[in-house]
């Protein structure tokens, strides 16, 4: 049986005038991976930084294994199991993959230092075995900032599978990344969450990915969720069609004029 791991009950928060979340309910289950799509500004980033404590919700409750984490610190929810990733990868440029990945292990243990050298040889360890699962053995001793947009996004995903979460929030995991690379990588990401038993909630604009590997999807619109179901059903709704895909599908074309 289906079994809620994070709740959200009517979340707002409004930034002046914007409502970036006016009403949200959302039940994330155990063990899903749940797509979030909508068009820029829908409130999407909103919904995952009131999550992992980067933003307060002027009103509403979010709840994580039945206790309620609203308004806590980022770190604190890290220390509970929720661990996210940015639209734009935080890795230590000047640092190597693997100690960049070291580096979330040890601050899962406690260590809080942007400081290479503060690591110990069992965070190491651990950092080069997460590599392996994530297939970047090979560019362990790269630096963060020679790496292309596709590694650059695995390896910050890799951090954030240092610190051991139950629950990841991932911000755009494929943005940027080439179109070529875009499956493996989603493919492998899938594998080592699955593997790792990690609840995921990703926001992604490709709709052939939201197909493939969302178990539901949540459409956000206007601070709000349109719609929430299986994919077939949710990306086959004319209005959602109408409204996201079309636009996601193909930004680049004008409406036709009436
Ligand atoms: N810290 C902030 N201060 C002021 N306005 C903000 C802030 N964060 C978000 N907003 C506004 O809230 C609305 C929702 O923003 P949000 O980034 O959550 O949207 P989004 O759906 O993630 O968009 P995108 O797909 O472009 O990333 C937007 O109008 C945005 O400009």
């Amino acid at each position: 049986m289906s079994e809620v791991l994070l709740r959200a009950t009517g979340l707002r928060l409004a930034f002046g005038g914007v409502r970036a979340a006016d009403g949200i309910d959302l039940d994330v289950m155990k063990g899903e991976f749940l797509a979030i799509i909508g068009p820029n500004g829908a409130g999407k980033t909103t919904f995952i930084n009131m999550t992992t404590g980067y933003l307060k919700p002027n009103a509403g409750e979010i709840a994580y294994e039945g206790r309620r984490i609203t308004g806590m610190s980022p770190r604190a929810i890290v220390k509970l199991g929720i661990a996210r990733s940015f639209q734009l990868p935080q890795l230590f440029l000047e640092h190597t993959v693997e100690q960049n990945v070291a580096l979330a292990v040890a601050a899962r243990m406690g260590i809080w230092s942007p400081l290479a050298p503060l690591l110990r040889p069992g965070h190491r360890d651990e950092a080069r075995d997460i590599l392996e699962r994530f297939g970047l053995s090979a560019i362990a001793d790269s630096r963060a900032d020679a790496l292309n947009e596709g590694a650059r996004k695995l390896a910050d995903i890799a951090m954030a599978v240092a610190l051991k979460p139950r629950l990841l929030l991932m911000d755009e995991p494929t943005s940027g990344v080439a179109a070529s690379e875009k499956m493996t990588i989603v493919e492998t990401l899938v594998n080592v969450l699955r593997d790792a038993k990690v609840t995921a909630v990703f926001v992604e604009h490709d709709m052939d990915v939201v197909e493939r590997f969302a178990d539901r999807v949540a459409v956000w619109s206007q601070g709000r969720i349109a719609a929430l179901g299986p994919p077939a059903e949710v990306l086959a709704d004319p209005a959602v069609q109408r409204e996201v895909i079309g636009i996601e599908r193909h930004p680049a074309k004008e409406a036709p004029h009436a």
